[in-house]
């Protein structure tokens, strides 16, 4: 059980964003996608999801290739960026929305979402959006996961749970995860790549960050304290 990308190149206008990209998620892997602003991780797992064209673009879920979003349907999910939430639509219709009844109603319980589910999006703080936008992505019905940014906003308390649910619900999913938050994109990855000038780098260590520039000097020291592999 697998999501294999292979060969994904796209340019903007003069610049080569993508040049010859290759990921592999198997169900039970949360890979770490870290990258410096403009790296092009928010277009990759675009492409990777089919909402953005492609010059080339090879996805396959499980040895079938997919060509687009509708191939797609149900198998991958993706986290935009944005908030994706209609506004004047109550929490828990979009949670039914998005989730099968059996989902939903361990959402309807969940004590991150329960004290939202009367509440209008558009009534939610930023943090409180991103929080049920997230849990909803990871409750629904999708095998193969793209997160772009979902620690952005969310205090340290719902990180841990977030992250928690996340490693839980690798059983029957993959994940690929984005965010400039390196340090819990880290603590829960099987495995770290940079998207460094058009390529992606596999990470074996903190100090490989220093060494292509996603990591100021001054941390190498410091952070090789810890260890992600
Ligand atoms: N529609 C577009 N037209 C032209 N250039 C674009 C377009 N979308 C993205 N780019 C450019 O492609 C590059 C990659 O953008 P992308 O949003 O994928 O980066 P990112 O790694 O997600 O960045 P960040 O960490 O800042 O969110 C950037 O230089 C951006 O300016």
């Amino acid at each position: 059980m697998s999501l294999h990308v292979d060969s994904i190149r796209k340019h903007f206008k003069f610049r080569q964003v993508l040049n010859d990209i290759f990921i592999s998620c198997k169900q039970g892997e949360v890979i770490g996608l870290l990258g410096r602003n403009g790296s092009g991780k928010s277009t990759l797992l675009k492409i990777i999801f089919g909402s953005l064209a492609a010059e080339n673009r090879f996805v396959a879920i499980d040895d079938i290739r997919t060509n687009g979003l509708f191939q797609n349907k149900g198998l991958i999910g993706y986290l935009p960026q944005e908030s994706f939430l209609p506004g004047h639509i109550k929490i828990k219709s979009i949670v039914n929305l998005y989730c099968g009844p059996h989902q939903a109603a361990i959402l309807f319980e969940h004590d991150m979402v329960k004290p939202f589910l009367a509440k209008k999006s558009r009534e939610l703080s930023g943090g409180e959006r991103r929080m049920i936008e997230v849990l909803i992505m990871i409750y629904s019905t999708a095998r193969y996961l793209l997160f772009d940014e979902p620690f952005n906003g969310i205090s340290p308390m719902h990180i841990e749970k977030i992250k928690t649910l996340i490693q839980q619900n690798t059983v029957k999913k993959g994940f690929i995860i984005t965010d400039h938050d390196y340090t819990n994109v880290i603590a829960i990855s099987s495995r770290v790549i940079l998207l460094h000038e058009g390529a992606i780098k596999k990470i074996g260590g903190l100090n490989d960050l220093v060494d292509l520039g996603y990591l100021p000097d001054k941390y190498a020291i410091e952070l090789e304290k810890n260890t992600f592999t």
